[in-house]
């Protein structure tokens, strides 16, 4: 045969992977690699995840007849693979940039990508819907859903499992990509089970000879039902899985084609042919192939961008901290005033800014899975033992625990504080991570405070002002830093429901005030500088200061709200309600973000297209009230 020096480059799409020799598939194995490396540097993105799947995915399109086949990636941050094999090597360069491709699976982007995916735990209900579709419509095709094993510890994974174990015939596998870690290291006990799984002699033996065994044998139905008792009668008994009524295969070596490829093909038919759901436990190295990644795959989980030959170098500590940084400084700081408080993050340890918490204060330190709807409620629990919880959560995350923040927490009064981490545009995750929802979704909520600090030091003192408050508050904070406010290092507090006039117009008539939540304060300042407008940073979106807004609607009869949260149901809508309630309705111009999804990008850039930026601001100020 002939060596093609370049042979990824003439893969197009699955069919032309499926024409080629099975012996040229591990060159298709190094070539994804070292792409998605090089590529990776140069955009950013999830690396370590990616470079586990890469065998993963080549065998999936090599095996199953997709798009036909449905294939549902969890969290979809390890797709990469799949999406260069599927026709997208070229926008690999645009990764996660504006106006380029997403980081995650699409519908929109491909019908390779079956189910768009970003948020964990998702892709097994999705499949069994597909699945349940399929034999509705008589259409033969299977439904498969990846992975992996700390997205298996979502809720939703198990909700998902219960309900596929009533249909004995439905054409769905479950592969279980098992690399022992979440971002960070993996929790909890289904961790511990799956590292029994793994430890069991069987596993040693399946990982030298299966993949052998399996080319050898023609992939017979009998045959795959051997190994089937092969693995009940050797691993365990019954694994979880099969007491949830699938057919479980495993654990197998995630990186041996030998292995993936005859498990692949014999599970097809069982499943095509009404054997029912089947679960392949796959074992793979999170970084796998790139030593730097191997080492430590949690720098490398979503790194920027890197020069590939020395890996990521440390970078110069910022003079600015970031939201996130202010909170862990706090944290600490809090912890060590008052032995009740407990830190808790549902999975996003090093992005919520808990390590120097996890490190000082490990038995106050409950890292409970990706869980978050657990998470709140564990938090509740807490709160009534007179323990002080504050949960660390991003805000498009804190979506998922939405029932339980009103029924377990808001219902009972119960004085859990929520650090609500990428309020507002995130960037390079787009609209999935957007935190454009949490003013909305949590002022209407009885009880609840709402805390929205303009910079750093407002933050800290927030969070004090929510740790000492008797009641569920909730403090909001975008990626990235403020402007770099000077910091007090005490926990001082602020007066709840308190704004503050950052200026006041000189003007004695047709004045216009700016009603400033959050971080937009800073550009408002500057609009307010050059049209001569009154700037108010409200601090609080609930309790609203209505002393402060009765007092302005005496003097002002045009304002301005402005908020990095979605214009529906916002900061602002706030403000429109109590001036309904006084009877008397002034203009208000609502800038904030449209009611639309915002793909990725940089926030910055983002921000401006949705008119956030100074010169929108000013823009839209000048157009509504017709100022010169
Ligand atoms: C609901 C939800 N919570 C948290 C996250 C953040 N998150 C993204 S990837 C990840 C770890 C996923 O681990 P695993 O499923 O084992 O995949 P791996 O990264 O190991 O390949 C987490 C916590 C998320 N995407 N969705
Ligand atoms: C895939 C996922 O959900 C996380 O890895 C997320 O991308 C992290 O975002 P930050 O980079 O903002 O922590
Ligand atoms: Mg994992």
């Amino acid at each position: 045969m002939l060596k093609i020096t370049n042979l990824l480059k003439t893969i197009q799409n699955p069919n032309d992977l499926r024409e080629l020799h099975r012996v040229q598939l591990p060159q298709v194995v190094n070539e994804l690699r070292s792409f998605i490396v090089e590529s990776v540097s140069k955009t950013g993105g999830h690396l370590s995840s990616n470079l586990g799947t890469v065998e993963l995915a080549v065998a999936l399109h090599y095996v199953f007849d997709t798009p036909n086949d449905r294939v549902v990636w969890d969290v979809g941050h390890q797709s990469y693979p799949h999406k260069i094999l599927t026709g997208r090597r070229d926008q690999m360069s645009a990764l996660r940039q504006y106006q380029g491709m997403s980081g995650f699976p699409k519908r929109s982007e491909s019908p390779y990508d079956a189910f768009g995916t970003a948020h964990s735990s998702t892709s097994i209900s999705a499949a069994v819907g597909m699945a349940e579709a399929s034999l509705l419509q008589g259409e033969k095709r299977v439904a498969i859903a990846v992975i992996g094993d700390s997205a298996m510890t979502g809720g939703m994974a198990f909700e998902a499992m219960n309900h596929a174990g009533i249909n004995r015939k439905l054409p769905l596998i479950v592969i279980l990509n098992d690399n022992d870690m979440s971002i960070s290291p993996a929790v909890g006990a289904l961790n511990r089970y799956l590292a029994r799984l793994i430890s069991s002699p069987i596993y040693e033996v399946t990982k030298n000879s299966v993949g052998n065994m399996l080319s050898v044998f023609p992939p017979l139905r009998e045959f795959a039902k051997r190994l089937e008792g092969h693995a009940k009668g050797m691993v365990v008994p019954a694994t979880i899985f099969e007491e949830y009524g699938f057919n479980y295969i495993g654990p197998i070596d995630g990186h041996d084609l030998d292995s993936l490829i005859p498990t692949f093909r014999n599970i097809y038919k069982l499943a095509l042919e009404g054997d029912g759901p089947q679960f392949i436990h796959v074992v793979t190295k999170k970084g796998k192939g790139y030593d730097f990644a191997e080492a430590d795959p949690i720098l490398y989980h979503g790194p920027g961008k890197f020069n590939p030959v020395t890996g990521i170098t440390p970078s110069k500590p910022s003079s600015l901290k970031t939201f996130t940084q202010v909170f862990g400084d706090w944290l600490c700081d809090m912890a060590r005033a008052d032995q009740r408080l407990v830190g808790i993050t549902p999975a996003m340890r090093e992005g919520s800014g808990l390590v120097r918490f996890a490190q000082e204060f490990p038995e106050r330190y409950f890292d409970v899975g990706i869980a978050e709807q657990h998470a709140v409620t564990f938090a509740a629990g807490l709160a009534c033992e007179k323990v002080k919880p504050v949960l660390a959560i991003y805000s498009t995350f804190l979506q998922r625990g939405y029932d339980q923040v009103i029924h377990d927490v808001a219902l009972q009064d119960l004085p859990v504080l929520f650090a609500i981490d990428r309020a507002g545009l995130v960037g390079a995750d787009g609209a999935t991570h957007a935190g454009n929802y949490d003013i909305a979704y949590l002022r209407c909520i009885p009880n609840m405070i709402v805390m929205t600090p303009s910079d750093e030091n407002e933050c800290r003192m927030m969070l004090s002002t929510g740790f000492y408050a008797n009641h569920p508050c909730a403090v909001r904070y975008p990626r990235g830093s403020g402007g770099g406010a000077l910091m007090s290092e005490g926990l001082d507090t602020l007066t709840i429901g308190k704004g503050l006039v950052r200026r006041n117009s000189t003007q004695t008539e047709k004045r216009i005030a700016i009603l400033a939540f959050g971080t937009l304060l800073r550009p408002s300042l500057v609009v307010g500088e050059k049209l001569d407008l009154t700037v108010v940073d409200m601090r609080f979106v609930k309790p609203l200061d209505e002393e402060l807004l009765s007092e302005l609607l005496k003097t002002y009869d045009r304002f301005v709200t402005i908020e990095d949260g979605t214009v529906q149901g916002g900061a602002g809508s706030a403000c429109l309600e109590y001036f309904v309630k006084q009877g008397k309705l002034p203009h208000v111009l609502q800038l904030g973000l449209p009611d639309e999804f915002i793909d990725q990008g940089e926030v910055p850039i983002l921000m401006r297209d949705c008119g956030l930026d100074a010169d929108g601001i000013e823009k839209s100020i000048r157009n509504t009230y017709l100022l010169n």
